[in-house]
Formats: C-alpha cells, sequence, structure tokens
C-alpha cells in the first residue's frame, strides 16, 4: 500500500484564503482582528515559527504585534505586560511562545493570560471547555490535526486512536479531542512498556514525542492513518519528523510529512482563533 499524502501546506492555504474573506467582512464591520504574540530571549527555533505566525497574520489581514523581551526579564514583569495586553482591546489574541527562561514560570504566565484572549488554548479554563465539550478556544496543533483527519475524508468515531507522547501542548489535548469526535483513544508515553504492541493496533497513530524517526514501519497496522508532529532538525540541517516517512508511507493508508504537514496547519489555527475571537466584538 502507498500512502495518501496529507498535504498540510495546502489545506492551510485553503483555510487561510477562507480567513481572509472572512477578515475582510469583519474590517467593514469596523473590526480588525489583533494578534499580539510575547517572545522571551532568543530562541532561534522560536523566532522563525513567529515569523510564520506573522507572515499568516498579515496575508490574512489581522493586525500583528511582537513584544520581543530580554532574555532576563523577571516574571513578574512579564506578567505585567501580559495585563497590558489583557487591558488592550485592539488584541483579540494573547500567545506567549514557548519554551520560557527556565526561571520564569509556565503555569503562571499561562493563567494570566485572560482565558478570553487565550488563541493558544492553553488556560485552564480553554482545557477545561474543551474537555467538557464546551465552546472553547482549541489548542492549535491538535485542532489542526483533526481538521487533517477530517479534509482526508477519513472517518474518526470508533477509530483506535493511538497517541504517542504527552505533553499539554500536543498529546493530552489531541487524544482529548478525538475522544470528543468518539474516537477510542490510547495514551503511550516514555513509560509504556512494550510500545510497539500499543502502536500496531491504532488505525490513527499520533507521533509527538520529539524524537527523529522514532517510529518505523514494524510499529504501524496495515493502512494506518499516521500524523507525524515531530519538527527534528538534524545536524545536517535536514527537518525530520519523528517518523520514518519513506518506510511508514509504504505501510500507512495516509501520512503528513514533515516538513508541510501539521506545521503549517499550526500556524492557520491559531489565525482561525484570533478571527474568532474578533467576532465578539461585533455589534449585532
Ligand atoms: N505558545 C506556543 N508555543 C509553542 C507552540 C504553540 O502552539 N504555542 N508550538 C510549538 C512550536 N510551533 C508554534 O509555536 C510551531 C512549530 C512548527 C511549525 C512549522 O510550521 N513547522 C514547519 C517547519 C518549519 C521549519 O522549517 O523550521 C513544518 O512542519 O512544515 C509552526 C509552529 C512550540 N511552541
Amino acid at each position: 500500500m502507498v500512502a495518501t499524502i496529507i498535504d498540510g501546506k495546502e489545506l492551510a492555504k485553503e483555510m487561510r484564503s477562507e480567513l481572509k474573506k472572512e477578515v475582510e467582512q469583519l474590517k467593514e464591520k469596523g473590526v480588525t482582528p489583533g494578534l499580539a504574540i510575547i517572545l522571551v530571549g532568543n530562541n532561534p527555533a522560536s523566532l522563525s515559527y513567529i515569523k510564520g505566525k506573522q507572515k499568516a497574520s498579515e496575508e490574512i489581514g489581522v493586525s500583528f504585534k511582537l513584544e520581543h523581551l530580554e532574555e532576563s526579564i523577571s516574571q513578574e514583569e512579564l506578567l505585567e505586560v501580559i495585563e497590558k495586553y489583557n487591558q488592550d482591546d485592539r488584541y483579540d489574541g494573547i500567545l506567549v511562545q514557548l519554551p520560557l527562561p527556565d526561571h520564569i514560570d509556565e503555569t503562571a504566565v499561562i493563567e494570566k493570560i485572560s482565558p478570553e484572549k487565550d488563541v493558544d488554548g492553553f488556560h485552564p479554563i480553554n482545557v477545561g471547555r474543551m474537555m467538557t465539550g464546551q465552546d472553547a478556544f482549541l489548542p492549535c496543533t491538535p485542532a489542526g490535526i483533526v481538521e487533517m483527519i477530517k479534509s482526508a475524508n477519513i472517518e474518526i468515531p470508533g477509530k483506535h486512536v493511538v497517541v504517542v507522547g504527552r505533553s499539554n501542548i500536543v498529546g493530552k489535548p489531541v487524544g482529548q479531542l478525538l475522544l470528543n469526535e468518539n474516537a477510542t483513544v490510547t495514551y503511550c508515553h516514555s513509560k509504556t512498556k512494550n510500545l510497539r504492541e500499543h502502536t500496531i493496533q491504532g488505525d490513527i497513530l499520533i507521533v509527538a514525542v520529539g524524537r527523529p524517526h522514532f517510529i518505523g514501519a514494524d510499529h504501524i497496522k496495515e493502512g494506518a492513518v499516521v500524523i507525524d508532529v515531530g519538527v527534528n532538525r538534524l545536524e545536517n540541517g535536514k527537518l525530520v519528523g519523528d517518523v520514518k516517512f519513506d518506510e511508514a508511507k509504504e505501510k500507512a493508508s495516509a501520512i503528513t510529512p514533515v516538513p508541510g504537514g501539521v506545521g503549517p496547519m499550526t500556524i492557520t489555527m491559531l489565525v482561525y482563533n484570533t478571527v474568532k475571537s474578533a467576532k465578539k466584538r461585533v455589534r449585532p
């Protein structure tokens, strides 16, 4: 079997063109969606992801502001900056780029962002709303993954989804979102024994461990859908996923590539959330 490639770049392009139309309509009603990103320090990967977020925002017509702070900023000062954006009506979305330096408590930062502007969907209020199936800002990578699966006309209800990885950003919420879509979900992690015995059962296998080429064809059920969330830069500069793409595509029925898979959809869902937030400003 040779897998269909689920092209995240193409889907992102289609969604961005729809979002652009929505933003034009919002502007006619006097609302320009605004996104503020706060970056602490100079992590090169973060800088590159933010560039992508800025490009997508500007392409769609969302006003974009980067607040670039010194690595040495104190937690208290950072919380004050967040509060400034919480109070600023020009910004519908606030995102603090992760990872943060070690001296800053990530939980305190996430909890400082107003849940109504939390376009990353990381605030406990949004996590709780998502878990209970209420309207919420959904975390961007997991929401992008669900969009990609649906765009490939893959039925989710009743499917066995195996998630490898349990981060708060990807692993845990993607399992929850697919449970909300009536999948049966298994989580695997670094302490899971006999990993392969679990992964081989997945109709949909989602891999988010951040280890290059961690999953090979022998971990994959014949005909499974494989979603690779890994973005790993090798010493030779090549970007690879957590899955051995070349062998996995011979066994899967559908697979996402790296680059050009989940990454572009993560960025698109961020702009989607920002537009969703801005719509609440429209007067009836
Ligand atoms: N506040 C947040 N911080 C982080 C998040 C997040 O969702 N919110 N996720 C990741 C990084 N991330 C977004 O911030 C991200 C990662 C990768 C991509 C992407 O487009 N990848 C491209 C390849 C890019 C490259 O060439 O390096 C691809 O896969 O095609 C976008 C966003 C951690 N931090």
